[in-house]
């Protein structure tokens, strides 16, 4: 399937167009590589027979017999574009009329719906370009603020979000709220940022990296020709790294240095072998190439987060960010690099929504009789989230084994609204 965010937006037209009318409450994410989308479409909004159903059962206001809270039935939908391309990304906002879905409360005055809540560097950047062609105010919501919030929104409300993948095995973790904190939450994008998070809005950068995303894709393009994100990925499975890096095989003649615990398989230095044979880029097979920069990337971050959880004693760390792209490899890669050097004492894992933390709280910032308390109100109340909590094969969700999984990138869920 392709992943291209242009083919997202595809795959989600039937959707759109199905519930164009109920579309509300646009959120981006635009970032040094790509933009994310997120906006809320209602198929449904009702009171009583979801009140029938049950759905209504733990509001305090309703069990009261007062009924301050409506039920919305609907789907948050996910696209992605490359941010090179961002007019690519307007002219889908204008054919779809996005633009007029900023926020859609009944009690918004009209000149808020012009206004879309937006953040990464590009809110800022392309704030001119957005008032220009669409006539949209990006309200800027700060970066890291929103990515924490998208995270706890996830790590709470959303069943089998977190998942660990090593030695090829997927296992997905059930996250008990009340131990849900502290944690370390690296974001791997175009650069990497680690964000200790304590609780709802309670974060601290506490570093971050230049060696990430955009090195990987940057570098790997100068490296080997390729002309997309996924064509370097897909080559990269094809490839052996051990053909261009120098091993501790290599140094010590075969043999490991036990002594200090390390194999003879173990990399010595990454692309090192180069030094020695007498050999041009050209005369390296791109496959292996493009496997040896994905493998160094990821042990770095998998290495430099596992330093920053040691410095805050943080066992649980979880990686987000369009980088891993539920890929296995990378996965496999930082999981065993945060494996090795934590003695097994702390564990990686991975979100299923991983690029779209950062819009998803963007989202969330909705505020006037919105998504702010709504998502407090799922969160608290996740048992009424709609049955098939859902996902998202559409891009970057692949992997997932999950009975429900849809090809749409959508969760589909049941919130309640403040009337
Ligand atoms: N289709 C794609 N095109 C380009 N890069 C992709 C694609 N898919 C995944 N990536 C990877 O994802 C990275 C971007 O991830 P993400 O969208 O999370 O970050 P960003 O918001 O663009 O960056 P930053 O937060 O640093 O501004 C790219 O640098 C690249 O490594
Ligand atoms: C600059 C941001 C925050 C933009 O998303 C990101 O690309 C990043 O965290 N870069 C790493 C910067 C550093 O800490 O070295």
């Amino acid at each position: 399937m392709a992943r291209d965010g242009i083919e997202v937006g595809k795959l989600e037209e039937k959707e759109l167009k199905l519930s164009e009318d109920q579309v509300s409450h646009l959120a981006l994410d635009i970032g040094g590589s790509l933009i994310k989308m997120v906006y809320f479409s209602s198929s449904s909004s009702c009171s009583s027979d979801d009140q029938k159903n049950g759905f209504l059962r733990d509001g305090t206001s309703t069990s009261s017999g007062n009924l301050d809270y409506r039920v919305l039935s609907g789907r948050l939908h996910f696209l992605k574009f490359e941010t090179s391309k961002i007019s690519e990304c307007i002219k889908f906002i204008s054919s779809k009329r996005l633009q007029h879905y900023g926020d859609q409360s009944d009690d918004a005055p009209a000149s808020d719906k012009h206004v879309v809540k937006a953040t990464g560097g590009g809110a800022f950047k392309f704030a001119d370009l957005f008032k220009e062609k669409l006539g949209i105010i990006l309200d800027k919501v700060d970066e890291m603020s929103s990515l924490v919030t998208g995270a706890n929104f996830l790590l709470k409300a959303v069943h089998n979000e977190a998942f660990t993948y090593m030695d090829g095995v997927k296992d997905y973790v059930q996250i008990d709220h009340k131990d849900l904190y502290p944690y370390l939450l690296v974001n791997v994008g175009s650069g990497v940022s680690m964000i200790k998070v304590d609780g709802d809005n309670k974060f601290e950068r506490v570093s971050g990296t230049s060696v990430g995303g955009g090195t990987f894709w940057g570098l790997g393009k100068l490296l080997t020709k390729c002309k997309s994100f996924d064509e370097l990925l897909e080559l990269s499975h094809q490839g052996n790294n051990r053909v261009i890096d120098m091993l501790v095989g290599d140094i010590y003649g075969g043999t490991g240095y036990s002594k200090i615990g390390l194999p003879s398989t173990t990399i010595a230095s990454s692309f090192g072998k180069a030094i020695s044979e007498n050999k041009e880029l050209e005369d390296y097979r791109a496959e292996d190439v493009a496997r040896s920069l994905l493998r160094m990337i990821s042990n770095n971050i998998g290495q430099i987060a596992y330093l920053n959880a040691l410095r805050f004693g943080l066992k649980r760390i979880f990686f987000g960010g369009f980088f891993i792209r539920g890929h296995e490899y990378t996965m496999d890669t930082i999981s065993v690099a945060v494996h090795f050097w934590s003695n097994g004492e702390a564990k990686a894992l991975f979100l299923r929504h991983e690029g779209f933390l950062g819009a998803l709280g963007a989202f969330m910032s909705y505020e006037k009789k919105g998504f702010t308390h709504t998502a407090h109100q799922f969160t608290e109340q996740h048992s009424s989230v709609a049955k098939s909590p859902p996902f998202c094969t559409g891009d970057g969700f692949e992997s997932s084994t999950h009975a429900d999984v849809k090809d749409n990138g959508c969760i589909e869920f049941r919130v309640q609204v403040r009337n």
